[in-house]
């Protein structure tokens, strides 16, 4: 199982996370979030640092801005975290580097399972991702967890991230998945306030995978 740590922003934490492994690097460019990367990190440093799963996290931001982000930040997957929209996706790639890879996120509230399947549907021809998390007005980041049962009613025909108040208590729920994700992605429920991470508890976390 591969682990996806969101909401990145001291350099020292990023390169203690690449020593230890970690598949992929979450980097939020929303304004709105208290994990606000650009506040504390520029497009630079994040272009010096040396790994092939750097994440950029967007929500609702113009194709324009995505792009710019992209390239500046040399970002190798672009995380689209609010309503975006297959037009709108297929657009984007146009305007990306051919391989760069692209996750969906689906929010999960109270939608039914024949909703969700069929969001996911329409979206599938031009992502490579899915990544489920809990629905909320700050998009993502609460902690908050989704009833996983709801994902054993969905055919996920392509690669997921499991996401949402993931913590050491609920991973061994894993199990009772039917189509297991590829990746955790894990973010508040590892972090002593907002960006700062808990090193100690992601190794705790290595060790349960
Ligand atoms: O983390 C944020 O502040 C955030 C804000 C707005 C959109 C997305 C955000 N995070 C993206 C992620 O991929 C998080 O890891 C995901 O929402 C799960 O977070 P958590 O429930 O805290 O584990």
């Amino acid at each position: 199982m591969k682990l996806k740590v969101c909401g990145l922003t001291k350099i020292d934490q990023i390169q203690e996370l690449i020593s230890l492994k970690v598949d992929f690097l979450g980097f939020i460019f929303y304004e709105k979030s208290p994990r606000y990367v650009l506040n504390h990190l520029t497009l630079k440093e994040i272009a010096e640092i040396s790994h092939t799963g750097k994440v950029g996290v967007f929500v609702n931001e113009s194709i324009k801005g995505i792009v710019e982000i992209a390239s500046e930040a040399q970002l190798d997957i672009i995380q689209l975290h609010g309503d975006e929209n297959e037009n709108y996706i297929a657009n984007l790639k146009t305007q990306l580097p051919f391989n760069m890879d692209i996750i969906k996120v689906i929010r999960i509230g109270n939608q039914t399972a024949g909703e969700l399947q069929k969001t996911i549907n329409h979206q599938l021809s031009t992502i490579n991702y899915l990544l489920f998390d809990t629905d909320s007005k700050a998009f993502g980041g609460t902690g908050e967890t989704f009833d996983w049962e709801i994902l054993n009613e969905l055919e996920i025909p392509i690669p997921y991230f499991l996401s949402g108040g993931i913590s050491l208590e609920n991973v061994q729920q894993l199990s009772t998945l039917n189509t297991q994700p590829i990746s955790l992605d894990i973010n508040s429920k590892f972090e002593t306030e907002p960006g700062i991470k808990d090193l100690k508890k992601i190794k705790q976390l290595y060790e349960k995978l």
